[in-house]
Formats: C-alpha cells, structure tokens, sequence
C-alpha cells in the first residue's frame, strides 16, 4: 500500500489545476488518498487525527501553514466569497485576493480576523432584541463560517442565550416567518421509501454526528413540527462551539411527520407538512428506515442525538435503537448526566453522600425520570445497595399529582419505577410537605410552579435547600433566580436550565448555575467520536459527570456555584471526553486503536480551531 503525506496529496492535486476553470472531482480523489495514510500519531498525540478524522485538513494545517479551499472543486472568485466554510470577507490578504480571482470583488481594506470580530460584536449589541441578534448570528453562520465560531467561542457566555435557550425557542416558533435560507436535511413524510437518497443530497460524505428532531416536544415550548429545525442546528452549533466537533461532520435532521399544533397548522408561513401527526406503525416505519439509511450512509459509528421527542416515542426509540446504533437521547442522557453532575459537586456545599438526600421532582417525562434514573444508578454503585432500594429516595410529582403505588395501573412504562408506596397527593405543596424533600428538581415545562409556598417550604426544613429549575426557555423555568433567592432568604442553592442574571438579596451578589445539558453532550459527544464508540453504556454518563462535577473548584463553591463557568466550556470539555472515551476503552466498545496514552490531551488535540487558514 503507498502511503502519502497530506501535503503531498495537495501538491499532486494542485499540479492538476487549471488557471480560470472550476477543478479537479477533488472528493473522489482526496477521499481515496487520505484512505491511504496512516493512522495520525495516537500517543505522540502532536497530530490531528484519531477519532476526527481531518478529512479536508482544516486542521492539521497549522495556523501559518497554507491548505487548499477544497469544495467539490477548486473555490475561487465569486464563488469562494459565498462560500461560508471558506469566505473570511475582508480578512483576504493580498496575496490571496490576486491567487483567487476576488480582486474587486472586495473593498481594498484588508481586515485582521480580530477587527472582524470586534466589529461583529459592536453591531450584534446594538441589536436590543434578542430574535435579532439571533437572526444576524444566523447569517454571520451562513456567510462565514469561521468568523461565526470564533465569536462563539470567545464570547460564549454573552452568546449562548441567543443561539441557544432562550432565544432559539422563539426562532423556532416563529421559524417560518424568519426562514430565509434551509440549514440542515428536512426529511418529510413525503420523502418516505427514499430517504437514503435525501442524505446523500448533503455534500459532506464524513458526517460523524447528526442531531435529529422530529419537532414534538420543542423546549418546554410543545409541538412546533417542522419548525423545530433550530435546535438541532443550535445543538450542533455547541457541538462544534463547546465541544470541539468539525463543522463538516455535524448533520442538523429535521423528521416532519406532520404536527398537531393547529396554529402552525393555519399559519401561512408555516414551512412543515400540513396535516397530524403520523403515528403507530407508520411513525415506527418511517424511523427505521431513517436510522437504517443513517448507518448505511454513514457506517457504524454515527452518532445519533435524539433531541426533543415527544416521550412517549423518545424512550422507546432510544430502547429500540440504543443495541443497534450509537444513539444517545440528550434530554433523557444527557440531562440526567449534567443533573447528577450538580448534585455531586453541590455534596461540598450541603455534606454527607448522595444517598443522604431526598430527591423531589416536578415533572415525571424524558428530563425527570431520566435525571431519577441516574442518580438512583450512581447511589446504587456508591453504596452497593440495589437500585431498587436507591429508588425510594425519589419522588416524582406529574400532572396528576404524586406518582405513587396506588397509581401503577394507568401510569406509562417510565413512570412505573417510581411508583412507591403513599397516599394519593394532589399538588406540588402538599408533596414537598410530605416527602420533606433535600432537593427539588423541576422539569415539568411549565412556567412559575415553584411558587412562594414551595420555596418557602422547602426553605422551612432545609438549611440550604437546592433548587434546580431545569424547564426552558426562561418563560417555563419553574420559579426565577430572584425568587428562589429570595423566598429561601438568601439560603437556596440555585441553578436553572436557561440562564438568569446575578441576583443581590440583602446586600449579597448571588451567582446562579445553569443545569443545562449544553455542558455534557458536546464533550461527551467529542468523546464517542475521538475513540470510536460504536454503543453508549450509562457508565459512559457517570463518567461524563464525574468529569464535570471535577472541573468546580473552590472558587466556584465560595460563589454558591455547582457547576463551572461556561467561559471554560472547551477545557471543560476535554475532561468529558477523555472520561467518556477511557470508559468505552475499558468497556470494549471503543474501536480506535491502540487507546492514546493522554487522553485529554488527545481530546484538545481533536478540537476545532476557528482561525483562518492562508490559501495558497
Ligand atoms: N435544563 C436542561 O438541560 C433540560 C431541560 N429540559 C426541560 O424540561 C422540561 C420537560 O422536558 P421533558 O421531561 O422532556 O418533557 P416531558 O413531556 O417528557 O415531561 C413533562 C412532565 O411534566 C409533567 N407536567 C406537565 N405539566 C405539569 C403540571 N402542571 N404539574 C405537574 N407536572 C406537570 C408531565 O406530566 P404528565 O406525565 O402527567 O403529562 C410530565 O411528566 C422542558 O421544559 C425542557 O425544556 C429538558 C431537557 C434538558
Ligand atoms: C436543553 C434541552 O435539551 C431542552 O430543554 O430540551
Ligand atoms: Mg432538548
């Protein structure tokens, strides 16, 4: 077998290129090349490489090095300007505007990445509504793409809230009205018995991570259909944002097998199918040709993010697929393992273990019963005591009121487990008077149900009662920060799923948390890929959650914290990955080898870097 160095397979391709022309069927060549090199250094780790795989060389390149601006052929001109992944607008050098045809295509000033950023940033905070700001990240993502990571990654804290909760919730509900350009793959009921002919419409071949939705239960926010497209491409956003992963390799999949909203049903911008919702065999048929045409398109190790599905379809796709696929729900996973990540970290602040607590939740779907799950698994392995026995410590309250045994006849499948012993209970109050709960976690999707009476409550036989108001966006969270503050009279320990400013109660700053899963899935995903999952085992979740709870220092403690800022979400991130992938080598279910000796090292080694690259 000849083995070729990257560069040379550059210089060969570019000896073929003819000056004015579009070039070369660069895929097929470069694809069947890059088959022929060797495995990147794993444990001298230098490299980019291992799990992903720098098809294009985007990132192998250093910063000074030159690459060639691959599309399916040579970009230059007009072209390359329109071209998101390979535009750097006024950041053109000279040199490049004469080798690229772009001379007057641009105005003469040539601008640093940096001023390019910090222009970006002075007109986004001009813009005093949120959608707006929205929209203008969107195009900046459309129109250039490097300049769009870069904002995202230096100021992550001031831009998660506009490309992720709260703000990508109104997108989506107004996702019609605002459609400009389609971002992802929609694969429509109509698309159905040709769906592996739609993937292979997307121009990227090396796809390594697709978040799917097919629009039911969008944030605490309900069925927005087809509409529901925002968040697997702000989930993938944060993918490569947070976590690391390769734009190129990042598929955003919008499932619309039609909706029961009937305001979307009426409106006349809306872009979706305009009928109910498929359902039974022909929803279950319609997903398996989908995740059949996913791994046939893409090979065994894709990972699959199912993101906002209703629950009663979301536990069952993840029971069906989880042996067959590289699946992972994030709001059942994911959230379960970012929660338990909190409580561990919180033990610093409240004492004892976790099988010391009581645990309360408002809300018994996808996020509640699998955050219970979680916590009930870990407390089992800490103790050594069944899970059965660790599941007496949780309660969970939904919509009928208290789950308990007397119940069990009508309730779903995922709520039975929880179904102890107890007298029937109607409302949230009179459970929190029961149960006396240590810690109450809301994840019902209603807005404003931690009301004073709970809080106070709460506050009445906890010293420091935690608080998680885990519903999004900001309208659903069960109570805000002010007033878990200030209900609790400054003693709440206090985190939420969308982000709240900083509170000052009785001359104190307080600093609330945000639980969100945006801290697992990115570094948890970057993990799967780096060592080459091919299944997700919930001790890869616990190891993702030791690995967060670990990055919460004292510092963070002395803010009342129990998670760490996002502004450190890539180092953050590293650790995730690293946990996650020494758990799937120890498990036997990684299949790159031989295992990197430094595996966060290694996982730094893989991330994305949104700097310019020089085109020769
Ligand atoms: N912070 C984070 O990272 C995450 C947050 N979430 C948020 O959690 C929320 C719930 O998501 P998910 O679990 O997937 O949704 P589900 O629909 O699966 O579950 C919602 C649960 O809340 C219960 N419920 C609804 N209304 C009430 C009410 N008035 N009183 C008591 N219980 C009620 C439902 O009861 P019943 O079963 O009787 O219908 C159900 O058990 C959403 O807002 C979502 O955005 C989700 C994932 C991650
Ligand atoms: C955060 C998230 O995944 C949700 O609210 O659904
Ligand atoms: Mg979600």
């Amino acid at each position: 077998m000849m083995l070729l160095n990257r560069p040379k397979i550059l210089r060969l391709l570019v000896g073929r290129r003819e000056r004015g022309k579009e070039f070369i069927r660069a895929s097929a060549v470069m694809g069947s090349a890059l088959e022929e090199m060797p495995n990147d250094r794993v444990n001298g780790i230098d490299a980019v490489g291992g799990g992903v795989r720098d098809v294009y060389g985007e990132d192998s390149a250093t910063e000074d090095q030159f690459i060639t601006p691959w599309t399916f052929s040579v970009a230059s001109g007009y072209t390359l300007l329109r071209n998101p992944r390979h535009n750097k607008g006024l950041a053109f050098t000279e040199k490049e505007r004469d080798a690229h045809y772009l001379r007057g295509l641009l105005p003469p000033i040539v601008l640093s990445q940096e001023i390019q950023e910090k222009k970006f940033m002075h007109m986004l905070r001009q813009y005093q509504v949120p959608l707006q700001r929205y929209m203008a990240m969107m195009d900046l993502q459309e129109m250039n793409e490097r300049l769009f990571y870069k904002l995202l990654i230096d100021h992550v804290e001031e831009l998660l809230p506009v490309v992720y909760t709260p703000t990508v919730g109104e997108a989506c509900q107004k996702y019609g009205s605002i459609f400009k350009r389609p971002q992802g793959i929609f694969i429509s009921l109509k698309e159905k018995g040709k769906i592996q002919e739609v993937l292979k419409n997307w121009p990227e071949r090396n796809i390594q991570v697709i978040v799917v939705t097919d629009g039911e239960r969008i944030l605490g926010l309900g069925d927005l259909g087809c509409q529901g497209m925002g968040i697997p491409v702000g989930k993938l956003s944060l993918y490569t944002a947070l976590g690391g992963v390769r734009p190129s390799a990042c598929l955003p999949i919008t499932l619309d097998v039609g909706t029961n909203n009937e305001k979307l049903l009426n409106d006349e911008f809306y872009i979706g199918l305009r009928h109910k919702r498929a359902t039974g065999q022909e929803y279950a048929d319609f997903l398996f040709e989908f995740m059949s045409a996913v791994k046939q398109n893409y090979g065994e190790r894709i990972l699959i993010q199912f993101e906002d599905f209703a629950n009663h379809n979301a536990f069952e796709l993840l029971e069906k697929y989880r042996t067959t696929h590289l699946v992972f729900n994030d709001d059942i996973q994911g959230t379960a393992s970012v929660v338990l990540a909190g409580l561990v970290a919180s033990l610093k602040l409240l004492g004892g273990t976790l099988a010391d607590h009581t645990f309360l939740f408002l809300g018994a779907g996808e996020a509640g019963t699998g955050i219970a799950e979680l916590i009930a698994l870990e407390m089992s392995k800490k103790t050594n005591a069944p899970v059965e026995e660790m599941r007496k410590k949780i309660w969970l309250v939904d919509s009928k009121g208290l789950v308990v045994r007397s119940r069990i006849e009508s309730l779903q499948q995922f709520k039975k487990p929880w179904a102890h012993e107890h007298k029937p209970v109607k409302t949230l109050l009179e459970a929190v008077q029961a149960i006396k709960p240590t810690v109450l976690i809301g994840t019902s999707g209603v807005g404003r149900t931690f009301t004073q009476d709970v809080i106070e409550a709460m506050a009445s036989f906890n010293k420091k009662p935690l608080i998680l108001a885990l519903s999004n966006p900001t309208s659903q969270s069960e109570c805000t920060a002010e007033e878990a503050y200030t209900w609790s009279k400054g003693r709440a320990i206090f985190a939420s799923g969308s982000p709240f400013d900083p509170v000052e109660h009785d001359g104190k700053v307080f600093v609330p948390g945000q639980a969100n899963n945006a801290y697992i899935f990115p570094g948890f995903g970057l993990g799967l890929i780096m060592c080459g999952a091919i299944r997700v085992h919930d001790d890869m979740l616990l190891a993702a959650s030791e690995a967060l709870a670990a990055q919460v220092t004292d510092e963070h403690f002395a803010k009342g914290l129990i998670y760490p800022p996002f502004k450190d979400i890539r180092k953050i991130s590293s650790h995730i990955a690293a946990n996650v992938a020494a758990k799937a080598y120890e498990l036997g279910l990684a299949s790159r080898l031989p295992q990197p000796r430094d595996l966060v090292k290694y996982a730094e080694s893989c991330m994305y870097s949104p700097m310019y690259r020089f085109y020769r």
